[in-house]
Parts: structure tokens; C-alpha cells; sequence
């Protein structure tokens, strides 16, 4: 890759201070940080131990910026003194290391998004009780919900200005990926470095689409500059990403709610009947179009697409469709449904010593579930069942006797010893339960493949038979490796079709993008948004500008739609 280097990114490469880079989609402002990261390790001859840290908020984006820095002729060299870590990992490395220091035990254990959507229950966030109990869950067993990894490193390097300054001066430039998006903790955190490490902080207010999160304030950017006085550079007019086409008039046409009355070069809309089966085919000749469009316009089959929705509900039935017509892609999913359901699964291939026991684990499964989605009145209903069973009593309904019959079969069964085939044994049976909730629960637990984690998860049930002649512990190997996989730092292939919500895909770039609207469950317009519809037009113009080729609109035919009919797009 050729880089430009104009007189703006001169300004960077060779500034000393703080800085401060702002611009709009595409203008390049990962690209000139890992520009100057490789610029400031060869200039500046790093002592050992010292690194260039590169912040970022997920794991896809992340992902994302490692594969751009692949693309540096001074990858292969200098990569290793370029550490890129999400906000997440790089705050646990800290309490992992330092934590005891604030009186918690030594050894820390997460509590998953799921585990703690279980524990909080009905409560809100902010509920005092639900607050105190989470720092106890801390303070006395060192185990640490995600959400509380910024609030705990502020108050270690608060507290002991030795670990912040040796944190650091590991760093002598600390880079921070959209810095608009960080919350007061995070952003306390990383101003606490200024004066120590050289900050560079990139960031575009078009792109605020996290902003319904309490702590995440437009004003971000105004503290910033006024904060640590940073040098200030805008790219704002360059687009690197979809030169050739006219997507990023499109993107700033609809943020300012200026619509121009024709079409836009490399932006189609393409109707759909709203019929389930015309509606799944359309989902896939939609890709089909989508690669021919991109090949027309360079040449070439495209690299990778994404399919966009605003919410999971979405990226499933999009999902369904494709898996219909075995299309394969990858997918984002509804990560607490899977894991409890994964978990359930699991829990049915331990060994049964004692049916009642394992018939209340199983609904316990199924009540922390409830609690995760905030379903009080659900929960409430399996907490008095497990009562009674725990008692003896008798429960009415089908739920208990259908689980003390698969329970009773599969203590009657002879598992094979081959994980793979027993896990589908069991998913198999919950599949063809004829209480519908309870089957589509279970069904959660195909996408546990997702996770990119079956591998592992099947060599450790692999290695408890060996051990045990048993799946011994199967839930405690399930919780590990997706654990890991929450936190992990496995770059995630980037080529073929990816499924995923408009939120997974910030940061990231697809030769083409598909915008799915569904009046219900993939609105465009998004419900609880002001008159107008601000974050709407944000979120969308973050989808559309993910392509650098071509954007394919697939919409529902007969729906109004009060952003986009504004449009004259290009029509099939
Ligand atoms: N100076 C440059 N010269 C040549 N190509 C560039 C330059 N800067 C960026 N690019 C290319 O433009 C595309 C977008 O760049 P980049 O991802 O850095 O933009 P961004 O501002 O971080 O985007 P976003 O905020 O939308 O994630 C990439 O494909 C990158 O390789």
C-alpha cells in the first residue's frame, strides 16, 4: 500500500505533543496512527520492555487495525513493539497484575456478560444495592464484572502514582481509537498519562452511535482539547475508503437531512416482498448483486461483504436465510441465549449421580436465562420450582416432567466418548421438544460455534472422558473457553460474507455492505429516537460508509421509510 503523506499527516508523524485527529469515515485516521506507531518505534529506538499501545473499543476493531498494520512494510520488524488491545484486555492485564494491591484476593475471575445479567436480575444499573454487591463480589472473592474493569484500574493508579507511572512509561505513545466513545472512566484513565506518554486520539462525532450509554458524552471531544491541550489536525475532507464512489456523499447528505434528487454512484436500493420466502430469497440474490455490482465497478470478486442490522433479531434472520440456502458467513449472535443454552447442553452431558440434582441445575439454567433478559415474572416461576422440587412437591405443567424425561434418557444412554457426536445427541433431543420456547431456547446453542471456541471446547470434554469416562465438569470447560473467547485476542478472518449488527461493524471496512431493513425487526429508523432522528441517521451513516465499493439497500417493499425515501437511490 502506498500512503499519501500530505502536509496534515506530515503534522502528525513529526508532532511531539499531544494529538488530537479528527475526521469523517474513511479519511484515514487509523491508517496515519499506524503510520506514525511505526514512525515513532524506528525514530525514537524504544527501550526494551517499551511499546506503542493502541487502544480500541471491541474486538473487531481491533481485529480491524491489526490487519491494516499487516499491510505496513514495517509490519514484519517492528510489529512486535506495536501492542493493539482492546480497552477490556489491557484493563484486566493491569488488575491482573496489580488488583490485590486494593485488598481483593490474588486470584481474579470474570463474571461473564450472561453470569452478570443473571445476577442483577430485574435491578437497574445504577440500583445501590446491585452496585455494592458487585464491589463485594470484588473485594471478598476477586471476582470482577466487565463493566467494573475501568472503575477498578482508575482507582489503582489513582491510588499509587508508581503503577501509573510504570504503566506509563512502558508506553511512551499511547493511540486511542475513536475517542469520541469513551466513557468519563476511560477517559480518566488514559488522560491520567498525559505528561508521561505521548497521546494521540483519533476521533470523529459523526460516528457517536454508543451515545444512548450514560457516561458517553458528545462533549467528549470539547474536554479532550481542553484537557490535555492537544495539537489538532482535521482530515476531515480526505476519503480514502470509497473514492471512486459517491457512498460518502451519500453518508454526509443524509447527517446534514440534505437529500440531492439523483442517484448515488455505488448506492442501489432493491425492494422486497415482505412474504417470509420471498423476502429469505431476496436476502440472498441481494448478495449475488451486491458481488456483481463490485465486480463491475474494479474487476474483481469482492474480498468480503457485511450484512447490517441494527439489532440481533436481525443478523438472524438474515442468517436463517443464507443458512437456508447453505450461503455460508459468519455471524454475530445473541450471545447470553447462546451461552445459557450452550450451557444447558452441557449440563445434560454430566454425568447424572442424582436426577433431582441435576433436574434443579437444569432449572436453574433456565431461571438465570429468565433473569438475564430482565424477565422478573419467569424467573420468579422457576425459583418456586425449584423449591418444590428441591422439597419434593408437586409441580403442575409440562416443563418438569419433560426434563425428568430427558434426564431419565439420558442416564439410560451410553454416551460415545466422541464430544461432537454426544453434544449433538443432546442438542438433538431438546430440538424436538414440543414446547416451543423451550425448543427455540435450545436451538440458541448451534451458535455457540461462533464463538470459534468448538474446537477447544471438544478437546477439553475430549480429555474429561479420558480422564473420567464421563463429561465431568462439562459446564466448568464450557465457561472457560467461551470465557476466553470473550476476552480473546484471536483476529477473526475477514474474508466471505459477515453477519452483524450495525454496532459490531465501527471500525471496520467490507468491500460491500448490505443494509437490511425490516420494518420490525431491522427498523431504519430507530423506535425512542428524537424527531430528527439524529441517531438513526449516525448508526446508518456508520453502516453505509463500512463499504468501499458498493452499498446494496435491501428494503421492504410497501414500508415508508422516512429517511430513505427522502433518497433517490438507484433502484433494481
Ligand atoms: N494516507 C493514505 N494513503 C493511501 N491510502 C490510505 C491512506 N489513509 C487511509 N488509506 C486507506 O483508506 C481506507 C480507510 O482508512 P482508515 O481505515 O485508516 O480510515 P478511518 O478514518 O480510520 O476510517 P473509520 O473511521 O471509518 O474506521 C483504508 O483502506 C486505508 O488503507
Amino acid at each position: 500500500m502506498a500512503l499519501e503523506i500530505d502536509e496534515n499527516r506530515r503534522a502528525i508523524l513529526d508532532c511531539k505533543r499531544n494529538l488530537l485527529v479528527i475526521g469523517g469515515p474513511g479519511c484515514g485516521k487509523t491508517t496515519i496512527a499506524l503510520a506514525k506507531a511505526f514512525s515513532y518505534i524506528r525514530e525514537q529506538s524504544l527501550n526494551r520492555g517499551e511499546k506503542i499501545l493502541f487502544l480500541s473499543f471491541s474486538r473487531n476493531a481491533r481485529a480491524r487495525i491489526l490487519e491494516s498494520a499487516e499491510n505496513f512494510p514495517d509490519f514484519k520488524e517492528l510489529g512486535a513493539k506495536l501492542y493493539v488491545q482492546t480497552f477490556h484486555a489491557f484493563f484486566l492485564e493491569i488488575i491482573k497484575t496489580h488488583g490485590y494491591l486494593l485488598g481483593c484476593p490474588k486470584k481474579i475471575s470474570i463474571i461473564p456478560p450472561h453470569d452478570e445479567a443473571a445476577l442483577k436480575g430485574d435491578r437497574k444499573d445504577d440500583d445501590p444495592a446491585w452496585l455494592v454487591e458487585k464491589q463485594d463480589l470484588f473485594n471478598q472473592e476477586g471476582k470482577i464484572t466487565f463493566d467494573r474493569f475501568a472503575a477498578i484500574v482508575l482507582e489503582l493508579i489513582t491510588r499509587s502514582e508508581r503503577i501509573r507511572d510504570s504503566i506509563g512509561s512502558a508506553f511512551p505513545l499511547i493511540i486511542v481509537d475513536e475517542a469520541q466513545d469513551t466513557d468519563t472512566e476511560q477517559w480518566q484513565i488514559v488522560q491520567a498519562f498525559h505528561g508521561i506518554s505521548q497521546l494521540l486520539l483519533l476521533g470523529d462525532l459523526d460516528q457517536q452511535i454508543f451515545d444512548y450509554r450514560p457516561d458517553i458524552d458528545p462533549r467528549r471531544l470539547l474536554e479532550i482539547k481542553e484537557q490535555i491541550n492537544p495539537l489538532e489536525i482535521t482530515l476531515a475532507s480526505d476519503n480514502f475508503r470509497n473514492p471512486n464512489t459517491e457512498i460518502l456523499d451519500f453518508a454526509r447528505d443524509l447527517r446534514d437531512n440534505s437529500p440531492r434528487d439523483r442517484g448515488y454512484k455505488g448506492m442501489t436500493s432493491m425492494k422486497y416482498a415482505v412474504i417470509a420466502k420471498y423476502r429469505d430469497r431476496s436476502i440472498c440474490q441481494s448478495v449475488g448483486i451486491l458481488n456483481s455490482k463490485i465486480e463491475e465497478a474494479t474487476g474483481e470478486k469482492p474480498k468480503n461483504i457485511a450484512i447490517l442490522t441494527p439489532w440481533w433479531k436481525g443478523v438472524k434472520m438474515v442468517s436463517s436465510a443464507l443458512k437456508a440456502r447453505k450461503i455460508p458467513h459468519r455471524v454475530q449472535f445473541d450471545e447470553t441465549a447462546t451461552n445459557f443454552s450452550s450451557r444447558l447442553v452441557a449440563c445434560l452431558m454430566e454425568p447424572i449421580l442424582d436426577k433431582k440434582q441435576h433436574l434443579v441445575w437444569v432449572l436453574v439454567i433456565l431461571r438465570d436465562y429468565q433473569s438475564a433478559k430482565g424477565n422478573r415474572k419467569e424467573s420468579t416461576k422457576y425459583d418456586g420450582w425449584i423449591a418444590k422440587v428441591m422439597e419434593d412437591g408437586k409441580v403442575s405443567g409440562k416443563t418438569i416432567p419433560y426434563f425428568q424425561g430427558v434426564i431419565e434418557k439420558i442416564s439410560q444412554h451410553q454416551f460415545s466418548g466422541n464430544p461432537a457426536q454426544d453434544w449433538k445427541y443432546v442438542q438433538e433431543l431438546l430440538f424436538t421438544c414440543e414446547m416451543g420456547p423451550i425448543q427455540k431456547f435450545a436451538r440458541q446453542s448451534e451458535f455457540l460455534v461462533a464463538y470459534n471456541r468448538g474446537r477447544i471446547i471438544m478437546r477439553d470434554l475430549g480429555n474429561a472422558w479420558l480422564e473420567h469416562s464421563g463429561y465431568v465438569d462439562a459446564r466448568g470447560i464450557l465457561h472457560r473457553a467461551v470465557l476466553e473467547s470473550q476476552m480473546s485476542s484471536d483476529v477473526v478472518k475477514e474474508e466471505g460474507i459477515h453477519v452483524m449488527t450495525t454496532y459490531k461493524s465501527k471500525g471496520k471496512e467490507f468491500d460491500g455492505v448490505i443494509i437490511f431493513q425490516n420494518e420490525h425487526i431491522s427498523p431504519i429508523e430507530l423506535r425512542d429516537d428524537n424527531a430528527g432522528m439524529d441517531r438513526s441517521r449516525r448508526l446508518l451513516l456508520v453502516g453505509v460508509t463500512r463499504a468501499r465499493h458498493h452499498v446494496l439497500i435491501l428494503r421492504q417493499a410497501g414500508f415508508r421509510s422516512k429517511l430513505l425515501d427522502m433518497f433517490n437511490l438507484d433502484g433494481l
